[in-house]
């Protein structure tokens, strides 16, 4: 024998409470919603029959009740058995099952979200010349439908749905809730709304042409929208219009840097009326840099309504949006290239992290971003027309020290030391593969540097026999070159490779043995230290080299070993912190006239 589910009322508005629905806001959505689409369903066989919606709030009607008035299609006593009374079941699909596309609606439960505010919903209905028909929900699931007698007979087809509240819920009831929510949900609908007499629809979408307005009065109105809605004077309003998705809107661009790694929330409406004002995942992620508001006849809500259903067309949604903002940027960098300056200077890290992935990002920045460089700001195309090669250093710390000395060499230098940038370069060849990119190496640098003359190599031995001693136990190479700036004493140059090597041996020294073979595994056969190079050029280092005196050659080494580190940002381990202490200590006393 076959039976039929009972459903437990209670639970199903409990569920819907706590599981569904965000808030019980949503019960003047759905009651607006069901209103325009009457009125929709029956214009669409009596085009000239009236549209008109009309809310008393529980301030007007002054017996706590809400009430809702349509000149829609109404319902005859069958179909409230049928349709109101049977959880699920909803006039909006057609015969396979599908959403009718004319139609806000198409789950047949928002009518039980009225539950989450009301004890009791009121159904009063006519449908053309057929009866008015009262049903009576209540929140324990019994449902009652008579035919009203003659005193309560509408005058005119169309629907009256009537709250009793729910202990508790009655402020939502209220003038000010409902109007309020009324103007959120519904102030794009396409058929006159009013709360307690006052109009809650204002006219057609802020993306509306209207043929006698000009540019200027366009952008100065999606400004105040955007302002008004979003609390941001936008630094551009891209208008968005996907039609294969029924989806126009606009995306107005964000004056002021944005986090990446924040997910943008959109506003969404569906068919003029609004799903939410916080959805994410319309946009690819990269587009963090906009907020928009669209409205769409296609994408698909889900039951909530509070979220767009992830499915092709949202996908496909997705990539056109992303299109038309790609073509903004490209179209500006055309353009109006000082604007996209100005852009890429609030936004450049979001820009750059999307250029990590994508070739017209990085085009853009390749055309439009000014790098810091040793030969001046400019762009990456500039610099590559200048001096073939990009060169570069991935540390800025590392750029500060190395420039100048770099672009005394005559080698020009680009800094992606940034976040980002070390990427970005890599990454160059993808535009075209006569591109060539380069990190420029410390070692690389130091081969630059020019020797010195055989004699004068000759003449420097014992100041390089006494300065190898003195810092061998600081674990650095000791070089002596003659290079410009003049001004320069000493360079300390550690390769990033170098860099790491020296400190799995620094670990090596400072943990157990265990670690220290493990650490070891790492270092093997690799002997590269870091270099210091002096300059001989340098009048205090030339000095240096003819001091006769061991002792204070080895103070005057330490000394300018130390400042090389801290100028190169280096930090000082404990031996370098005592080579500085003795050093200065050391030269003090000398100058002082004493000895160590
Ligand atoms: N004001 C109204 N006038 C005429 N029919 C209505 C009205 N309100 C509700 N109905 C009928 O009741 C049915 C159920 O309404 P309900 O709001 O529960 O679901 P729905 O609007 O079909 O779908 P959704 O759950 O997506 O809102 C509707 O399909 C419609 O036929």
């Amino acid at each position: 024998m076959a039976y039929t589910f009972h459903v437990d009322l209670r639970g199903i508005v409990d569920l819907l409470s706590h599981h569904l629905y965000a808030s019980p806001r949503v019960y003047v959505r759905e009651l607006m919603q069901n209103a325009v689409d009457a009125i929709t369903a029956r214009r669409a066989t009596d085009p000239a029959a009236p549209g008109e919606v009309w809310i008393e709030s529980s301030s007007r009607t002054g017996d706590g009740t809400l009430r809702v008035h349509d000149t829609g299609i109404g319902l005859t006593e069958q179909q409230v058995h049928e349709l109101l009374a049977t959880i699920g079941r909803s006039s909006k699909r057609d015969d396979l099952g599908f959403a009718r596309h004319e139609f806000l609606g198409q789950f047949g439960i928002g009518l039980l979200s009225c539950f989450l505010v009301a004890d009791e919903i009121r159904v009063s209905t006519r449908h053309g010349d057929q009866p008015t028909v009262e049903w009576t929900g209540f929140a324990d699931g019994r449902y009652q439908v008579v035919v009203a007698p003659a005193d309560r007979a509408r005058s005119a087809p169309g629907t009256t749905v009537t709250l009793a509240p729910r202990r508790d819920a009655e402020h939502w009831l209220r003038g000010d809730a409902v109007r309020g929510l009324a103007r959120l949900f519904g102030s794009m609908l396409p058929i006159d709304v009013r709360v307690d007499g006052e109009a809650v629809t204002t006219g057609p979408a802020p993306w509306h042409r209207d043929r006698a307005e000009s540019a200027a009065a366009r952008r100065t109105r999606l400004d105040r929208y955007a302002q008004e809605v979003f609390g941001f004077r936008p630094f551009d309003a891209i208008e968005l219009d996907i039609p294969a998705a029924g989806l126009r809107g606009v995306a107005f661009v964000l004056p002021v840097a944005a986090n990446p790694a924040t997910r943008s929330a959109h506003r969404v409406y569906l068919k003029q009326m609004l799903l939410s004002e916080t959805i994410e995942g319309l946009l690819p992620d990269w587009a963090f840099f906009v907020r928009c508001v669209v409205d769409t006849t296609e994408l698909r809500p889900t039951a909530s309504r509070e979220a767009l259903y992830e499915d092709a067309i949202l996908e496909e949604v997705r990539t056109a949006l992303g299109d038309a903002l790609r073509g903004w940027l490209t179209a500006l960098g055309r353009t109006d290239p000082r604007r996209l300056a100005t852009f890429l200077q609030v936004h450049h890290l979001g820009v750059k992290a999307l250029a990590v992935e994508d070739d017209d990002m990085l085009r853009l920045i390749y055309d439009w971003w000014r790098f810091e460089t040793n030969v001046g700001s400019m762009t990456l195309a500039e610099f590559r027309e200048r001096y073939g090669v990009v060169r570069y250093l991935t540390s800025v710390d590392e750029f500060r020290q190395l420039a100048p000395v770099a672009a005394a060499q005559a080698i020009p230098l680009v800094n992606a030391g940034y976040v980002y940038d070390a990427a970005l370069l890599r990454r160059l060849s993808d535009l075209d593969d006569a591109i060539e990119t380069e990190v420029l190496t410390a070692s690389a640098l130091a081969t630059q540097l020019e020797p010195l003359d055989a004699d004068v190599e000759r003449a420097v031995q014992p100041f390089l026999a006494v300065a190898r001693r003195a810092l061998e136990p600081l674990g650095v190479e000791v070089l002596l070159r003659a290079f410009e700036p003049a001004s320069l004493p000493a360079l300390y140059l550690l390769d990033s490779d170098t860099a790491l090597h020296v400190d799995l041996r620094r670990g090596q020294e400072a943990v157990d043995e265990t670690w220290a073979a493990i650490l070891g595994s790492f270092t093997a056969g690799r002997q590269d230290l870091p270099q210091l190079v002096f300059n001989h050029r340098n009048p205090l280092v030339r000095q240096v080299c003819g001091l006769g005196d061991e002792e204070l050659l080895a103070l005057a080494v330490e000394g300018l070993y130390v400042q090389a580190l801290l100028l190169g940002h280096q930090p000082l381990r404990p031996a370098d912190t005592a080579a500085l202490n003795q050093s200065f200590l050391g030269l003090l006393g000398r100058a002082m006239g004493g000895s160590r």
